[in-house]
């Protein structure tokens, strides 16, 4: 019934000339491109590029050929073809070539502070203290800022972020995240030792799936992931060489989880592999639902009754603004479901410093809570991690201060709450803008967003450009999006790098650029949609 994309759909770019020859070791060498599907360019600099990689590959141990096969089946959409072709515009730009538009407008990843969302000022205070400690005696900073990095440094071996910390995260930061999810949870409690501090929220997940990940033919370990997903998952699963088991997220019910389709999916799976965990990521990456209270307990019945270990991503928690909308966590849900689930469904759910008002994607910190772990795995986790010494140390304690925010009565509280309220306030002003603005364009129908960072609107291509596309050997909605940056700068992502139903389209956009960017940006979607429609009609 459905057909997730393939590699080469993934990948072919429709911009054949504009393709520069790369460096033999180049994401676009010829072999690469050979792999691929991504277009030839002109035959004599092609046969000239070969006799020179084939010279350049004589003698190498590794080799395209002799490399690990499961590294070049992974792809990551988010930074694919269409963003390898923006960055190549901007550059054309800088060089003074002539296009219709003057600038690219990324909308392809959630990248908050890339799209110029503003740090918090007591996370950067305290990082600042932490990494000049001579700070401390400067009276420019507020004294919970100096208290709160005094802390984090006694924590710190040597009294500096520069040392390495215990493998599972530093102690008095484990203790502060068990705190956090206490109190998230109305009280459920947390226990440190299952808290492990992770270079991003995508390090705990690929961890996890390493530990799960085992068997050959019939009994290789499935992964049930939603589609749409976001594509670390197919990523990790490829590389582990695990079966990646699709179930379909419900667009026409705001992309919500059904149970009857979480079943077809293991029915099917359990025919040929040996599923053994399912994935969620609530809110949701690319789609943007916050998924009721009611899926979840379905979610968690589910996992118990088939034996599932469950994986929940939920790096969104407070990326939420749709009214009626509420985060609920796994965690909190599985224990008021009482000791029948809270005592057997193992789960682990991650959270991170990247996403929310945060947005401080380039500190890599995160953790990963760990329940009713088999105590002789949780072991192999701990020595998993050890093997690759810490987490980066300032993500560690920039996730300190996440789960340590300031409270009331403490210098900093004010600011601190005036900050996080105005970014969380705007990013749900745009979420509704986005919706609103897309929703008026005949042909692109866009569900709320709900949560999270972005838009993925459904949109209709005309047969004429589907035939098109495809006689180019490429996926409709890549071709369509590598129009729209070409003729206005506007950098998407396809649906299908996140997977979808087959013969359905979409694109997704981030909600991030500020407020008038993305009025524009909105504008040439709707101008750029129209005229495609009409071009091909
Ligand atoms: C659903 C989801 N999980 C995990 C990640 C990875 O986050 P991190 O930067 O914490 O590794 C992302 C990043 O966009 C995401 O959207």
């Amino acid at each position: 019934m459905y057909a997730a994309p393939t590699v080469r759909e993934l990948v072919s770019c429709p911009n054949r000339r504009s393709l520069t020859i790369p460096s033999p070791l180049s994401p676009f060498s010829s072999q690469r491109r050979a792999l691929s599907g991504v277009s030839e360019p002109p035959r004599g600099l092609v046969q000239e590029k070969m006799t020179e990689n084939a010279a350049f590959s004589q003698n190498k141990v590794l080799t395209i050929d002799t490399m690990n096969p499961n590294v070049k089946k992974m792809e990551y959409a988010v930074r694919g073809p269409i963003v390898q072709r923006a960055m190549q515009i901007e550059k054309e730009l800088r060089e003074g070539v002539k296009k219709p538009f003057t600038e690219v407008i990324k909308a392809n990843i959630g990248d908050a502070h890339a799209m110029g969302q503003q740090p918090i000022t007591f996370f950067r205070q305290v990082l600042a203290l932490c990494s000049y400690p001579e700070l401390l005696n400067d009276n420019m900073f507020p004294e919970d800022a100096k208290s709160r990095a005094r802390r984090i440094l006694q924590a710190c071996g040597g009294n500096s972020l520069g040392a390495y910390s215990a493998s599972q995260g530093i102690d008095c930061v484990r203790q502060d995240v068990a705190r956090y999810i206490e109190r998230r949870d109305g009280g459920v409690p947390c226990d440190p030792d299952n808290v492990y501090l992770t270079t991003g929220a995508s390090n705990g997940i690929v961890t996890m799936l390493q530990l799960l990940v085992c068997g050959e033919g019939a009994s290789k370990t499935g992964v049930m992931i939603s589609i749409p997903q976001y594509p670390l998952y197919s990523a990790a699963l490829a590389e582990l060489g695990a079966v990646q088991v699709n179930y379909y997220l419900n667009e026409d019910k705001c992309w919500s989880m059904d149970l009857s389709e979480l079943e077809r999916s293991l029915a099917e799976a359990r025919k040929h592999c040996n599923p053994k965990a399912l994935c969620v990521i609530n809110p949701g990456n690319p789609t943007g639902q916050v998924q009721s209270r009611q899926c979840i307990e379905d979610v968690i019945r589910f996992a118990a009754k088939e034996h599932l270990f469950l994986m929940a991503d939920e790096v969104y928690q407070d990326n939420v603004y749709a009214e009626g909308c509420q985060f609920h966590s796994f965690k909190k849900v599985l224990f008021e479901l009482g000791p029948q689930y809270s005592n057997t469904v193992e789960l682990a759910s991650f959270h991170s410093t990247s996403k929310c008002y945060m947005g401080e994607c380039g500190f890599r910190g995160g953790y990963m809570e760990v329940i009713n772990m088999d105590p002789e795995v949780k072991a192999q986790l701990t020595k998993l991690v050890s093997i690759r010494l810490c987490a980066p140390v300032p993500g560690q304690a920039l996730m300190d201060l996440v789960v340590n925010s300031p409270q009331p009565g403490e210098p900093s509280y004010t600011t601190f709450m005036k900050e996080r309220t105005a970014t969380l306030s705007l990013l749900a002003e745009k979420a509704k803008l986005t919706e609103e603005i897309l929703n008026t364009v005949p042909g692109i129908t866009c569900n709320p967003v709900q949560g999270a960072m972005y838009s993925f609107p459904n949109i209709s291509l005309p047969q004429k450009a589907i035939k098109e596309a495809k006689a180019l050997g490429q996926v409709p909605d890549m071709f369509y999006c590598m129009k729209m940056l070409e003729e206005t700068g506007i950098c998407l992502v396809p649906g299908s790098g996140f997977g979808q139903k087959d013969g359905t389209y979409h694109f997704r956009m981030t909600i991030l650029p500020p407020t008038d960017k993305l009025k524009i940006l909105l504008a040439k979607v709707k101008e750029f949609h129209l005229r495609f429609t009409q071009q091909y009609s």
